[in-house]
């Protein structure tokens, strides 16, 4: 039977751009996992609904301002990580306040689809980067 592992509630943000593109930020050397690419959010706290903490890590990691009306819930993934079982809920979100800035991360960028796949992520984003296929419309 697998281990008894805790629960490790992470937020993320696909912010997706008017050609369809998605930003992603690389994980600072100090991180775990450090040069991969992520979508930005963070760890849940205590007392935080999700939306309000996607907020608060939007606002400390890129400096954006995104009201809980604009995020979209829109899949999950479910992945051993470390001694925990993170469980990580993705929103996309279309409208913004500011101008992202890498405020944490060593960097960010906006990527296709199919420059995404080619990038080093988490495992656990790699369903994730599946769902966001099918859910961003191709452009010609
Ligand atoms: N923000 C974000 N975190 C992710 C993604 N994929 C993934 O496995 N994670 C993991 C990395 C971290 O263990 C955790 C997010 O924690 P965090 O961003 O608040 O804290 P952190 O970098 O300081 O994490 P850590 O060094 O303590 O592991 O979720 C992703 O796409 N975005």
């Amino acid at each position: 039977m697998a281990p008894d592992y805790p629960i490790l509630l992470v937020v993320a943000a696909a912010l997706i751009d008017g050609e369809g593109r998605v930003l992603l930020q690389q994980r600072a050397p100090h991180r775990s996992m450090p040069g991969l690419w992520e979508f930005p959010g963070g760890k849940v706290e205590s007392g935080e609904t999700p939306e309000a903490a996607l907020a608060r890590e939007l606002e400390e990691e890129l400096g954006v301002g995104v009201a809980p009306g604009a995020m979209t819930p829109v899949a999950f993934a479910s992945d051993t990580l470390d001694e925990r079982h993170l469980v990580l809920l993705l929103y996309m979100a279309r409208e913004w306040a500011g101008e992202p800035h890498p405020l944490d991360a060593s960097a960010i960028r906006w990527v296709d689809i199919e420059d995404m796949k080619g990038l080093p992520m988490p495992p656990a984003d790699v369903p994730l980067v599946a769902a966001l296929e099918w859910l961003i419309p191709l452009r010609a």
